[in-house]
């Protein structure tokens, strides 16, 4: 039996992520804990954010990043703004770097309390992806579902922001695909080696688009970051939109936006809202958990 960690619920446009603060300790959530914690819905979560002190100079932490299946991830968009939220809470600063297995992100939070994260650079080579199979240009590969004369989704844009994201461009509203239906059929395609989180990503003007997205070990989530940042780069890429674009999430209207600016110098810099909602305290090795009674906003 661990010793308790304390962790707070937390979301960014309604993508359910666990912060858990595993400074000072030398063990790490496991991937069963993840699960029962999934299988719990007093929790119900996509994502655990789980914080470890600094392994790098110039760091202020190490974030492992867990699906609620129980994988690793390398990205969280979502997770990285709550967890910046929560540290900003606790210390009073407002910049912070820190570092996952995928790199080095960079953070602020602003004055009006949206959180801006470097993303880093797009990666769109297909054996990096990575992709099953070589594409020239990435940026449109052979993948389709549905009838092969009259496929329902097609010719996706493929990226890597860490982790691997294909964007389906779809002219109606995401909300009206099968994407529960066709999302685990496409997140474990043969294309995908590492699985892929699945966008359908619908652009309503060169500096907006609205994207739904079936994310790599987590199924249907409210919003997902990296993917934001994935059809972003993809518009641009695809010369269907600028490079600096607004992201509405289908699932969630009202929850807000994700600005996203594909900089010059090649970063993605994701600037959104995160929420606290509770706290509580966990074990790290089998997920038993316990919410705090008082509503204090705080790891
Ligand atoms: N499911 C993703 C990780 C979480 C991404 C998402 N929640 C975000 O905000 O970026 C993956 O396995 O690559």
């Amino acid at each position: 039996m661990a010793a308790h960690a304390q962790f707070a619920r937390m979301n960014g446009l309604g993508n359910r992520i666990l912060v858990v603060d595993m400074r000072g300790r030398r063990d790490a959530v496991t991937p069963r804990a993840a699960i029962a914690l999934a299988a719990d819905p007093a929790t119900g979560f996509d994502q655990i954010m789980a914080i470890h002190d600094p392994r790098t100079d110039g760091t202020d932490a190490f974030i492992d990043i867990l699906n609620c299946d129980g994988s690793k991830a390398q990205a969280c968009g979502n997770g990285t703004r709550c967890v910046v939220q929560a540290l900003a809470g606790e210390t009073g600063r407002k910049t912070f770097t820190f570092q996952t297995v995928a790199g080095i992100l960079n953070a602020v939070e602003h004055e009006d309390g949206t959180i801006s994260v470097d993303m880093g650079r797009p990666v769109f080579d297909w054996d990096r992806i990575p992709l099953a199979e070589e594409f020239f240009d990435t940026s449109r590969i052979e993948l389709q579902i549905g009838p092969i004369d009259a496929p329902v989704l097609h010719s996706p844009s493929a990226v890597s922001m860490g982790n691997p994201h294909a964007v389906f461009w779809v002219e109606r509203d995401p909300m009206s695909y099968d994407l529960d239906r066709f999302g685990p059929l496409l997140e474990n395609h043969p294309m995908f080696p590492e699985r892929a989180n699945i966008t359908l990503a619908q652009v309503t003007s060169p500096s907006a688009m609205t994207t739904r997205t079936w994310e790599r070990g987590a199924g249907l989530t409210l919003a997902c970051g990296s993917a934001a940042c994935a059809a972003a780069v993809s518009g641009a890429r695809t010369g269907r939109t600028g490079r600096t674009v607004a992201v509405t999430v289908a699932s969630s209207p009202g929850r807000g936006t994700l600005h996203i600016d594909w900089r010059e110098d090649g970063k993605v810099v994701m600037t959104g809202p995160a929420e606290w909602e509770w706290s509580g305290t966990l074990d790290p090795e089998t997920g038993a958990f316990s919410r705090d009674e008082a509503g204090a906003a705080a790891l």
